[in-house]
């Protein structure tokens, strides 16, 4: 029984991991004493989208969290287990007067989790207070009127950290099981962002002052978009840095650029700044419809391609070894990073997709372990985009000798993920098959390509457009664009296309 008088304010941390802007932490501050806990789940760490790297990420996350709680008087207290169980002894021990936390728009298995979890609370009359942070509006019943909701919720001032939090005495503060405890095979991330508040912020300093000014041009190669784009990805999906937190400091930086600022700046930041409404605008999708993980938006397109992939092509695009250049380099550099540039996401899985026709669920999967910044919210909506599933948008069939030669014109990418790639000579780096001499490298240290590029590509073309002209497709469609659809063409007028267009035709 717990016992009479009900005392902890729980602050449930889980991807909003630090204590600036933190308004449920706030909150409970002023309503008692806090107990601010981190729940290892196992559940989680077994589901098919998590890895070792976001392991690696979180953990330096948390080291710093539970440095800053400290500092306030109260460390971190870290529990391993199912939410519910951990919940329960927790309130058996010591009374829970009232949970918080920020919505999460997670994956389904948190999605379940968080279900269970309110009602466990609601059975013990204990309130869950969960607060919004991303963007996104719960139960949303219409898009329209969307990004004045998002308006409002950004421009809302941030809330300072607690001055202090009392000690609370006999609580054990816990630690982090190790990564094989979670069934948690080992991955190694060499270029891998660390994480923390203190990488967040310096990451976002180094971004508004100075690499806005090149966002705009180096954005698109995977050359010069590492140090072009902000990087702030996976500190936005852990939390240590929180969305409207950046949005206001651009904010404040785009009113001096205008003041001040060299024209590549200024339109830097408000690329920069509309990237972070896009953010919000896919996370609402997958808030608005959790199973899209798992059932295609469309639903003429959910069986388009064979649910179980073709092994061997899927494990040969998996480990960069296809046989194209460019696509491979792609892939082998994400492994080694866990990250690489929106436009070869794009490219990654529309090649899957298209050329090799496997089912987005496999790959998307595959991706989602691969990225550090693995935000489910955006992923599972842009997998399903770039696959060419969502029946609402336009299709990208995309060369992939094309872009390497666009982006990677000396082939400079190419050669530092591909060293075996060495003898090949410049002119004929793009497509090695084309060397006359290409069999002293083909099929020996390096694939032959697996599929016919432009075979691969007519076909798909072909059965896409014999699915989408399947009966009842367009009435499916405008269902799916009434409940999914930007309406900022709509606000703005037909000149200016809607966000998810502007994605797919990659003009940015
Ligand atoms: C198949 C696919 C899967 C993706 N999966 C993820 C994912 O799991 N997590 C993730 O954060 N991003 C994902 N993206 C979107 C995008 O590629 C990354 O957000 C971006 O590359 C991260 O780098 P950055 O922080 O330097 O981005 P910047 O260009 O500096 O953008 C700033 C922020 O804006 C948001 N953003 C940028 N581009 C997009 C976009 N196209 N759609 C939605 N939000 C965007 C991100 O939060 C990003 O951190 C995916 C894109 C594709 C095509």
């Amino acid at each position: 029984m717990p016992p009479r008088r009900p005392l902890l304010q729980v602050v449930w941390f889980k991807r909003d991991l630090r204590v600036c802007a933190h308004s449920p932490l706030a909150r409970a501050a002023a309503a008692g004493p806090v107990l601010p806990l981190y729940i290892a789940e196992p559940g989680h760490w077994r589901s098919e989208d998590a890895s070792g790297r976001h392991f690696d990420f979180l953990a330096e996350c948390l080291a710093e969290l539970r440095e800053e709680l400290a500092a306030l008087g109260q460390p971190l207290v870290i529990r391993i287990g199912d939410a519910v169980d951990v919940l329960s002894e927790i309130h058996r021990a010591q009374g829970i007067a009232a949970l918080w936390s920020h919505e999460e728009t997670g994956n389904l298995w948190s999605y379940a989790r968080d279900r269970r979890v309110a009602g466990w609370a609601r059975a013990r009359g204990i309130p869950w207070h969960e607060l919004p942070q991303a963007g996104v509006v719960r139960r949303l019943p219409s898009r329209d009127g969307w990004a004045d909701c998002w308006e409002a919720e950004m421009s809302s001032p941030l809330v300072p950290p607690p001055r202090a939090l009392a000690p609370i005495c006999a609580i054990a503060p816990g630690s982090l099981p190790a990564p094989v405890e979670l069934g948690l095979a080992p991955d190694p991330c060499p270029g891998r962002q660390r994480g923390g508040r203190r990488a967040a912020e310096a990451a976002l300093a180094a971004f508004l002052t100075d690499r806005a000014g090149r966002y705009r041009r180096g954005m698109p190669s995977p050359l010069t978009a590492p140090d072009a784009c902000s990087r702030l990805s996976p500190h936005l999906a852990l939390g240590p840095l929180s969305l409207r937190e950046v949005v206001q400091a651009t904010r404040a930086d785009r009113a001096r650029a205008e003041s001040e600022g060299p024209q590549g700046w200024r339109a830097g930041l408000a690329a920069f700044e509309e990237r972070l409404h896009w953010r919000s605008h896919f996370m609402q999708k997958l808030e608005d419809a959790p199973d899209l993980e798992a059932r295609a938006m469309h639903p003429a397109l959910d069986d388009l391609r064979p649910r179980t992939p073709d092994a061997t092509r899927l494990a040969a695009w998996a480990r960069g070894e296809t046989g194209i250049p460019f696509l491979d380099a792609c892939m082998r550099s994400l492994i080694a990073t866990g990250w690489i540039n929106f436009r070869m996401r794009a490219m990654l899985m529309a090649v899957a997709s298209y050329h090799l026709w496997l089912d987005w669920r496999a790959t998307g999967l595959h991706l989602a372990r691969l990225f550090t910044d693995y935000e489910p919210g955006i992923h599972w909506p842009q997998v399903q985009m770039q696959s060419g599933v969502t029946g609402i948008n336009a299709l990208r069939i995309y060369n992939p000798v094309k872009q390497g030669r666009d982006h990677d014109p000396e082939g400079r990418f190419i050669r530092r993920w591909l060293p075996e790639l060495a003898p090949i000579p410049d002119a004929f780096l793009h497509e090695p098959w084309l060397w006359p001499e290409a069999r002293s490298v083909l099929e020996r240290s390096y694939p032959a390509p697996i599929v016919d590029l432009a075979a691969a590509a007519r076909a798909a073309k072909e059965r896409m457009a014999e699915a989408r002209r399947a009966k009842g497709f367009r009435e499916a469609k405008a269902e799916v664009l009434a409940r999914h659809g930007s309406r900022r063409r709509a606000r703005r007028g037909r000149a200016r296309r809607s966000g998810d267009r502007r994605q797919l035709a990659l003009d940015l």
